[in-house]
């Protein structure tokens, strides 16, 4: 079964179109890399994927359920991250996951346990009881994490997740995600635009002035456009220097 499926979806801001025609799957347990430019509109669709905003055009299933019809079912299985920090600074890390965790109605005890485990699972523990204020911008970020995954969603969406960290950071944050993608099992959505993200066995999705221009395995995108590099394929498709 597909953790995500993404069909026909489309969005305009007044009269202005911005996502056309999106249709995309992400596999149960696979990485995919949303790959895109600024302005793509990779934030509009992640905001549709959430109901966040409304879809007039097209529809989102996440493990079947439909966001439409069913939108309790769906983001139960949904742990998102979004690119704006959205943790509370003046709470303790342990504090945002358990506010976190008492919106879905997960108990003390059971959320006291699970908070402990991701921010270890993490690579935080140790930030448990300090005020997220004090926390750097890449332990910010995995507390972000931490929190979309205590109430055990099987799909994981992160938009820009590395924006605003430095190099290892940015690489400590994805050898994170690709564990919980690996080990236990988690679907992953991931967008940016920086192609050193892309590993050589994920699934990517290219968007491109709202429109998918190629999805499907990283290491066959170069093959099929004949071309020598992901780079290569990527500015093939979106007309990019
Ligand atoms: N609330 C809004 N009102 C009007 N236009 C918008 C709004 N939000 C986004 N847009 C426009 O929609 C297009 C897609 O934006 P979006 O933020 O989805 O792209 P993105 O790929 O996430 O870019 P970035 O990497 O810069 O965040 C852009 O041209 C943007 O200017």
């Amino acid at each position: 079964m597909n953790a995500l499926s993404v069909e026909e979806l489309g969005h305009s801001f007044g009269n202005r179109r911005v996502l056309q025609g999106v249709s995309f799957v992400v596999a149960e347990g696979r990485m995919c890399i949303l790959l895109g430019r600024n302005g793509a509109g990779k934030t509009t669709l992640f905001s549709l994927i959430t109901g966040l905003y409304h879809a007039r055009a097209g529809s989102v299933h996440v493990f079947g359920q439909a966001m439409e019809a069913n939108p309790s079912a769906a983001l139960a299985q949904m742990g998102i991250v979004f690119q704006l920090p959205t943790l509370d600074l003046d709470l303790t890390a342990g504090e945002n996951l358990r506010y976190h965790a008492a919106l879905h109605g997960i108990p003390a005890d059971l959320s006291k346990q699970r908070s402990r485990e991701e921010l270890s699972r993490l690579g935080v523990l140790d930030r448990i009881d300090h005020p997220t204020r004090a926390l750097s911008g890449g332990q910010r970020r995995r507390v972000e994490i931490a929190r979309a995954l205590m109430h055990g969603p099987r799909l994981l969406l992160l938009d820009e997740p590395t924006a605003g960290l430095d190099v290892p950071g940015r690489r400590a944050l994805e050898r994170h995600v690709r564990e919980l993608c690996r080990e236990r099992g988690i679907a992953v959505l991931w967008a940016t635009h920086f192609l050193e993200e892309v590993g050589a066995d994920d699934d990517i999705v290219v968007l491109d002035q709202g429109r998918v221009r190629w999805a499907g395995r990283a290491d066959r995108i170069s093959t099929e456009l004949g071309v020598e590099s992901i780079a290569e394929a990527f500015a093939s498709l979106t007309g990019s220097p």
